[in-house]
This record gives structure tokens, sequence and C-alpha cells, in this order.
């Protein structure tokens, strides 16, 4: 993923991060707040099933209390009798004795309240009949519920049934087998009727609890907005936890983004994404004036078709440890674009870049084992070019140098005579090829002290019997003066900068055509025969 698109990525993700846990923890108090309204309603629902029950229970209570007084019906005692059963017991208005299924007395003596008819329908419970809201005729009396068993009726005021202290703005409504017995005093009886009817629970306007025993329900409703109390004072704790968590999460994005933008992180992918590609600068035989091979120079390719120079990655690449999977492309890359070119030319060699890592682990050799494998190329046409910077693990160094000599591989020392002790190295090393700098090189045609010092390295190096290339040669005066000295090969920009594969391969057939070296002008982009 490129920087744009992480950059949108983490500030969406950091967006949503952020607002995502205060809306979760917003809907966790509300659900919270709707819980427990709904277990506070169903304590209220339940309280008022209890005094049903309660009512019921004392008028049935009070029919056994006179079933077994055997005295004379209708007896002055008899009355008295049920006087006190209706002064003493809450729910009980009226008691009412019947002989042969006609009102015989009451406990008002031989008046009921329920003057008039009141024909009466009955619905059987258990042990008694009871017709649970009973219109009297006479207007100003509340419907009545009737309890009747045996020669007994007990009349309670159905609006006992729904006398229970409820919250400011709750509603409570009473049911017997689905019909509407009695409301609390202020509820709505539409309301009431329509949400026990409803199935769905979470009633858009309203919050109810419904209870049920027997054939008796109670719903006790109360408008959503008395939730509002209840939710505000969970989100009075809940909202900081969120605010907490999406500053967590907005913390770890940002963290998260800056490890990805890293210039780490980048290459890491640029390894996954094979962004790494190998350009191939020259290397001329001086005497000849032929292409005789190339050093294959790393490049990092980014999708946005800008090309990074080694100088900008190398160094991060050696510090991360990730110099290694990119020398692997480089081998991979240099066989896959020179393969034809080095079977067809045996002279031809390319020079590959090793580092400090690759010579400590000398992991490349099974690298380049692998990748040679099957490709016809000779291992003495692959030189393996290691600078003073990787001997830091010099026994190392040298156990991987002499493998690689064992294999096959031709060794160069780069950048030869800018460390403290090259000369040392050389002693110690397998080498077959020294490579000058181009600070000495470029020194050439300064006439500064240095210059005489190329003089000293080419006499040494031929001394040892090591083949020389000088780097860095950009004016023909240079080559010029290498060549006087018997410099085996040259590379810089006089022939060519690092090219990529299909333009180098286009250099050296253009070279093949003409006879000769072709030159590089001066902006390094073309060739000039
Ligand atoms: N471990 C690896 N290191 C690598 C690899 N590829 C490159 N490198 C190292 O990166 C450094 C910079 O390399 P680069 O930008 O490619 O520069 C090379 C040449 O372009 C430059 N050069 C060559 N001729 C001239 C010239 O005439 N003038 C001039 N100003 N510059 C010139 O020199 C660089 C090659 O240097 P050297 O390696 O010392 O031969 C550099 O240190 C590379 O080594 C890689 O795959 N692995």
């Amino acid at each position: 993923m490129r920087k744009s698109r992480v950059i949108i990525v983490a500030i969406l993700s950091g967006l949503i991060g952020a607002v995502l846990p205060m809306i979760t923890m917003a809907y966790i108090s509300w659900e919270r707040a709707l819980a427990k309204e709904r277990t506070h309603l169903e304590t209220y629902s339940e309280r008022a099933l209890k005094n049903i029950s309660l009512s019921l229970q004392q008028g049935l209570n009070v029919i056994s209390d006179l079933e077994s007084w055997s005295g004379v019906p209708c007896s002055p005692e008899h009355i008295s009798l049920m006087q006190k059963a209706t002064v003493n017991t809450r729910a009980v208005e009226e008691i009412d004795y019947l002989e042969y299924g006609l009102l015989s007395c009451t406990s008002w003596g031989v008046t009921s309240i329920l003057s008039g008819s009141a024909t009466s329908t009955y619905t059987n419970a258990r042990g008694y009949k009871i017709n649970v809201r009973l219109i009297p005729s006479d207007q100003g009396i509340q419907p009545i519920t009737v309890i009747h068993r045996g020669a007994y009726k007990v009349l309670i005021n159905a609006g006992r049934l729904s006398d229970i202290i409820l919250d400011d703005r709750m509603q409570l409504g009473v049911f017997y087998q689905g019909q509407l017995v009695n409301i609390s005093q202020g509820a709505d009886e539409k309301t009431i009727s329509r949400l026990v009817s409803s199935q769905d629970r979470n009633n858009e306007d309203y919050l109810y609890a419904v209870s049920t025993q027997d054939d008796w329900s109670a719903l006790v409703a109360e408008p959503i907005k008395s939730v509002d109390t209840s939710f505000y004072s969970e989100l009075a704790w809940m909202l900081p936890i969120g605010i907490g968590i999406g500053f967590v999460v907005v913390l770890s994005v940002i963290r998260i983004m800056r490890i990805r933008l890293s210039p780490m992180a980048e290459m890491q992918i640029a390894i996954a994404q094979r962004e790494f590609t190998v350009h191939y600068q020259p290397i001329i035989d001086l005497e000849t004036e032929e292409c005789t091979g190339a050093e294959a120079l790393v490049r990092w390719l980014r999708p946005d078709g800008t090309v990074v120079s080694p100088d900008q990655f190398i160094p991060l690449a050696e510090e991360t440890g990730l110099i290694l999977p990119i020398t692997d492309q480089v081998i991979c890359g240099v066989v896959k674009d020179m393969a034809e070119t080095l079977r067809k030319d045996r002279n031809f060699h390319v020079a590959i870049n090793i580092c400090a890592d690759d010579l400590k682990s000398g992991r490349f050799l099974d690298t380049l084992d692998h990748a040679l494998k099957g490709s016809m190329i000779n291992s003495s046409q692959i030189w393996i070019e290691a600078t003073e910077r990787g001997f830091i693990d010099v026994e190392s160094a040298v156990i991987t140098l002499k493998r690689a000599r064992a294999l096959g591989f031709k060794i160069a020392i780069d950048d030869f005579g800018t460390g403290y002790s090259s000369l040392q190295y050389l002693e110690r090393l397998p080498v077959n090829v020294l490579k000058i700098d181009k600070s000495f090189v470029d020194a050439i045609d300064k006439f500064s002290a240095s210059s005489s010092v190329v003089t000293h390295i080419i006499a040494m190096a031929k001394k040892l019997g090591l083949e020389i290339v000088a780097e860095g040669i950009e004016s023909p005066h240079q080559a010029d003066y290498l060549r006087a000295y018997k410099v085996d090969y040259a590379q810089g920009w006089l022939y060519s900068k690092a090219l990529p594969a299909h333009d180098f391969l286009n250099f050296i057939s253009t070279q093949k055509t003409a006879g000769e070296s072709p030159r590089c002008d001066t902006d390094g982009g073309g060739v000039a025969g």
C-alpha cells in the first residue's frame, strides 16, 4: 500500500476507532438503561399480580369463613358476621347470601350495591365462578368483580385489583383471560389495550412488562422517555470508557501508521513486492575498449515509476538486515537478465555487490548456487564484489570468500584503498580482482598527491597477480593514463552510467556493431557511438 493510501486508511481507521467506541458505549448505555427499566417495570407488574391474587384470596377466605358458619342464614347474627367480614377485609365491598340462586340477604342487610338487575356472566375459575368486570347499573358505582362460590358472592371493587402505588408516568392494566378488567388511575385504556395485544416488546413509544399467573395478567407501561434518566446516568460512566478506548485506538493507529510509513516498513513491502531491480554499468577492457562485463547495481523501482538510488536505502538495508533479501533479488535479477549474454560469451562477467551481513552469513552463496543451477552460466563469470566495510567480521568473511572461491566465483575487492587496512585484507583474502576507488582515479586529473597513489596500487596489484578495474573514469585522460599503466579494465561515466538490463544489452550489441567502445553522452541517458 502506498503512502497516501496508508494515510487515508489511517485517518479513516482513526476516525472509526475514535467514534465507534463512543457510539458503542452510548448503545450499551441505552441497552443497560432499557434493561434496568424493564426490570423495574417487571417488579411493578409482579407486585400488581400479587395484589390481584391477594384481593381474590381475601374474597375466597371470607367465603370459606362464612361457609364454616352453621347458624341460621340471613339471621341478624349472620348479617352481622357478613358485615364484620366486609369491614375487616380491605378488598371486599359487599357479601351476598343466595338461596336457590336468588339474593336472600347481604352484608348491608337486604339491599345490595348492585341495585336493579345486574345480569352477570360468570367464568369458572379454580373452585369458584368469577365475573371480573360487572358494571353496576347504578351510576357512580365503580365496576365490580364478583366471586361466587356456593351460597355466597363476594363483591370486590375492580379498582382494588389495580390499586398499587406506581411510579410517576407508569400505567397499569389488569387483565383476566386477556380481557381488560381495570386500569390504574390516569392510565390510558387505548394505550394499555394496544400494548397488550402487541407482540413487539420494543414498542417505539412505550416500554412495558407483563406478568401473568393463572388467568390473570398485569401490564405495567411507561413512556420510553422515562428511560432517559437511567440512560444519562449510565452514559455518565460508560462514555468516559468509550473516550478512553477511542483514545487508545487512535494512539495505536498513529503508532501503526508511523511504523507502516517508516522507511524500514516501506522497504519490507518493496521486498515483498519485488520492487528491486538491477542496472548494469559496463566494465571495459582498456586495451581492446570492448565491454567485457558489468557491475550489477541495485535500484529501487517504485510503483509510481521513480527510481531510488542505492545510496538512499543501502545503509538502512544493511542496518536492518534487509540487505539479505535484497541481495537475493539482485542475484535472481542478474541470472534472469544476463544468462543468455553470459552463455554466449564465456569471457563476459557480471560483478555482484556483497555487504557485511552477506559475507558474515554466506547465505548469498546458497542463493547463487540455486539460481545458477540449470542456467549454464559458469561460476567464474560471476564476480563477488566486497568492500572493506564488509570485513567487519573478518574471520567469517574469510570463510565465506574461500567458500566462494571454491565454488568457482571470482572475488573482487571494491573501493580499494579507502579503508585503513586494505593491505592486510589483500594478504588474508582469496582475491582475484582489485577495484581502484574513484577517489584515486579523480586525482589523476588533478595532479594531486594522491595521483601517485594510484600508480603504487597498480604496481602492488600487478605484483600480487591481481586483475585491476579502475572505477569512476570520467575523462579520456584518466582512461589513457590508466591504459599506459596497463590497468586491465575501466568503469565509469566516460563509457556509460549504470543502465537498465534492456539498455545495457543494447549498449553491448551497439558496441559490437560499431566495433569500438561507445561513450556515454553527458547526461548519461543515451549512448554515443
Ligand atoms: N550491497 C550492495 N550495494 C550496492 C548494490 N548496488 C549498489 N550498491 C552500492 O550502492 C552505492 C551507490 O551505488 P550507485 O548509486 O549505483 O553508484 C555506482 C555507480 O553509479 C557510481 N559510479 C560509477 N562510475 C561513476 C563515475 O564515473 N562517476 C561517478 N560520480 N559515479 C560513478 O559508483 C557506484 C558504484 O560503486 P562501487 O560499488 O564502489 O563500484 C555503492 O556503494 C554501491 O556499491 C547492491 O546490489 N548491493
